[in-house]
């Protein structure tokens, strides 16, 4: 299957269990690969036909932003429905990296794959 992905999408947000992470924002970086037969779009030259990458990126966005969750293992599920929803992505891998917590790692985050 085809692929079209986002990569290296920084978005500040508020997130974390502990109660210093609840005052403040910090970044979060999402890297995303959505399977789209690209076969129409294509053929057709026409961006209707096409996984747009920059409205499902404006999407992500607004979910980050728009929701409050300790955990990123609930925000990702929540994001992965929510895109295969409004979007009728079959497949989607994301993958998120939470970097202003870990200083002695190069990084810690979450991937899951749903569909
Ligand atoms: N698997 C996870 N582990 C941890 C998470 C998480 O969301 N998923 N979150 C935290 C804290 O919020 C941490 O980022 C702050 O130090 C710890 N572990």
């Amino acid at each position: 299957m085809d692929k079209v992905f986002i990569r290296g999408l920084k978005i500040e947000t508020v997130i974390g269990v502990f109660a210093w992470e609840k005052q403040v924002q910090q970044p979060l970086i999402f890297d995303l690969t959505m399977d789209w037969d690209i076969t129409k779009a294509a053929e057709t030259d026409d961006l209707a036909y096409a996984l747009n990458y920059a409205a499902v990126s404006d999407r992500v966005i607004e979910f980050v932003q728009g929701n409050q969750y300790d955990l990123l293992e609930r925000l990702l599920v929540q994001l992965a429905e929510t895109l295969r929803t409004e979007f009728s992505i079959s497949k989607i891998k994301i993958r998120v990296e939470k970097p202003a917590v870990a200083p002695d790692a190069i990084a810690v985050g979450l991937e899951i794959e749903r569909g």
